[in-house]
């Protein structure tokens, strides 16, 4: 989920040349999981990784004591550790310090990217909710933020909103910024194509792969073709 860095930039130059002259990464899939599951879960994440490259799942299970979260979570960890996806805590820093998860993403109420820093390290990804709002993004990444993320770009069942960012705030982040930026709120694969257009890094999707109705592996293989045919704007 990290930006290059020099040191792999300086490891080749071919891709260091490309990427001075505008080349970007292309945008990836970033999975959220439904806000209940059982214990079939496990299956139903695997299919949902067998329909196309997923680059980060994350664990959301909102109103859930944490013991069992941690019980739900090892499952479905082992099984992202086996398929190359970043492991993802919502909310709690704690639970994936304990987890030993990837990352950890913070809303707005859900304590100082700073503080998480300190408690995980270097290598763990922090990830920050900014709604529609440039100021709480430029906060997050001198923060120390891995990425910043925007919503709801669209109208979502998955979860009350209040912000509803223009496409445009990505272009201007990706403009200014090389920090990573994800897009989030009721992205489909039909409405995905303008936030791509627009410099998404990321695009985090729930309901439309978990609801989709031939699977979840369709609900990724859908994405995964907007993301082939769409290709990311060059960098500025
Ligand atoms: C990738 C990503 N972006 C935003 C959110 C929302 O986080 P938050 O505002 O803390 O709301 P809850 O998800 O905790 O209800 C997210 N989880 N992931
Ligand atoms: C968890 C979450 N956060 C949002 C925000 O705007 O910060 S929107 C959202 C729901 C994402 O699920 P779906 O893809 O089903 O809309
Ligand atoms: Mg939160």
């Amino acid at each position: 989920m990290t930006d290059f860095t020099d040191e792999e930039l300086a490891l080749d130059p071919q891709f260091a040349a490309q990427f001075e002259q505008g080349f970007r990464p292309a945008c990836q899939l970033y999975l959220i999981s439904p806000p209940a599951i059982d214990a079939a879960f496990v299956d139903r994440l695997a299919a949902a990784l067998d329909g196309g490259r997923v680059a980060a799942f994350q664990l959301r299970l909102k109103g859930m004591d944490e013991d069992e979260v941690a019980r739900a979570a090892e499952p479905l960890q082992k099984l992202c550790a086996e398929r190359d996806v970043a492991f993802i805590i919502n909310d709690s820093v704690a639970l994936a310090q304990r987890l030993g998860a990837d990352g950890v993403h913070l809303g707005q109420g859900d304590g100082d990217p700073k503080d998480a820093r300190k408690l995980l390290g270097p290598k763990v990804q922090i990830g920050v909710t900014c709604h529609d709002s440039r100021h709480l993004a430029m906060e997050a990444g001198e923060a120390g933020a891995d990425y910043v993320a925007f919503g709801a770009f669209y109208p979502t069942m998955t979860k009350d909103t209040m912000h509803r960012p223009e496409p445009s705030i990505l272009g201007w982040w990706t403009t200014l910024f090389e920090l990573p930026c994800v897009a989030i709120g009721g992205i489909t694969a039909d409405n995905a194509a303008p936030l791509v257009a627009a410099g998404a890094d990321f695009l985090a999707v729930s309901g439309a792969v978990w609801n989709h109705p031939a699977g979840p592996r369709a609900g990724v293989a859908a994405f995964a073709d907007v993301l082939a045919s769409n290709p990311p704007p060059p960098r500025a």
